[in-house]
């Protein structure tokens, strides 16, 4: 087995890669690349998660979905594991919005221990940066409307990590969304 730090540090570099012409939706254009990094880091920092299967799988987790990457690119160089929890973890992008927000309240429950903990983390990373700034053309409404569909989804994938759920919930209370 190759050792860990390579392991980690090609998921860190792919995800940079795939990501390099991104921006998140904030008014500073922060770079699209600290989010994936961000949710990998909540899920060891916050979460206790040590599982390099989960850590990778954090760090590609948008890849397909918002990137020209393949579930066969991940495959090969990652192995099938974690490419199963990407694909798990990736929204059908051909789909509607509104169905695709429904499908990840219906499947949340099903999901995998692995991809549980992922869209946890994702969604806790979400919920942080809308506490932190607006995305430009957000109305003060579809941030609360992103508070209760989030809410939504974590209930159905309740009883995977303490901690995350914990700093989850008390998101959702201080905007009165009912846990
Ligand atoms: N809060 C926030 N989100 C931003 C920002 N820039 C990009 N995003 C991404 O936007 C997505 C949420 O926006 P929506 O409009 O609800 O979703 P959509 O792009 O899939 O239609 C998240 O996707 P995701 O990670 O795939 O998660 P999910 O919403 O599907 O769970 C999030 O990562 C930003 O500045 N702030
Ligand atoms: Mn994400």
């Amino acid at each position: 087995m190759e050792p860990l730090m390579p392991q980690m540090m090609r998921a860190v570099n792919f995800a940079a890669v795939k990501h390099k012409m991104q921006r998140r939706k904030d008014m500073e254009e922060t770079p699209y690349i600290n989010h994936p990094i961000g949710v990998a880091y909540i899920l060891t920092e916050e979460g206790d998660i040590t599982d390099p299967v989960v850590i990778k799988a954090a760090l590609l987790h948008d890849t397909i979905e918002d990137t020209d990457t393949s579930l066969e690119e991940i495959k090969k160089n990652f192995g099938e594991k974690v490419a199963a929890v990407v694909a798990e973890v990736t929204d059908d992008k051909s789909k509607p919005s509104a169905q695709r927000k429904q499908a990840q309240i219906d499947h949340a429950p099903y999901a995998s221990h692995e991809a549980k903990l992922v869209k946890l983390a994702d969604k806790l990373y979400n919920l942080r940066d809308l506490k932190r700034t607006t995305p430009t053309d957000w109305s003060e409404e579809r941030v609360q409307q992103y508070f209760v569909w989030a809410s939504k989804v974590v209930h159905g994938l309740r009883g995977t990590n303490k901690m995350l759920e914990q700093k989850l919930d008390e998101l959702f209370q201080a905007r009165n969304v009912k846990v």
